[in-house]
């Protein structure tokens, strides 16, 4: 049999699908009481674009990502464990309703897992 190795990148939908999931989950972000005030005296922007580059390189996608690594960009921001968990969800949740395969979500839920420690303060 036949078997064609078709990236995760391209079974979500490729670059227009993961800029959604990026728009859908930083609009849930930044209107959660919680997790807004982190985002105050950032340019979200250049935040999504990062976020959309190293989501699509994580599933297979161009390798584009240029931003900090996210142990300089997180650094100093007092990120609790709750807050983490909590954009944990709203990312894998944005991944579901955009209709996202099961195994891609828990692809990026794995990887969400391994990145915890560079991003939840010590
Ligand atoms: C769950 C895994 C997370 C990933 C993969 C992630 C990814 C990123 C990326 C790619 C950047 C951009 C880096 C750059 O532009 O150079 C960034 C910046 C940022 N992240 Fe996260 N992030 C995560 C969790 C969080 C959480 C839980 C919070 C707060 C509740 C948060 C708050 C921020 C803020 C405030 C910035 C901007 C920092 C600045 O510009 O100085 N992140 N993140």
């Amino acid at each position: 049999m036949m078997t064609t190795a078709v990236s995760m990148y391209a079974r979500v939908g490729g670059g227009p699908a993961i800029k959604h999931v990026v728009d859908q989950l930083y609009t849930w972000i930044l209107t959660d009481k919680e997790l807004s005030p982190y985002f105050a005296t950032v340019t979200v922007e250049s935040l999504k674009r990062h976020m959309a580059a190293l989501l699509a390189q994580v599933l297979g996608g161009p390798a584009d990502y240029d931003g900090r690594s996210l142990l300089d960009a997180h650094r100093g921001l007092a990120i609790t464990d709750a807050h983490y968990t909590r954009v944990v969800d709203l990312a894998l949740a944005a991944l579901f309703l955009a209709h996202a395969p099961r195994d891609v979500v828990a692809a990026v839920e794995d990887t969400l897992a391994a990145v915890k420690p560079d991003i939840v303060a010590a």
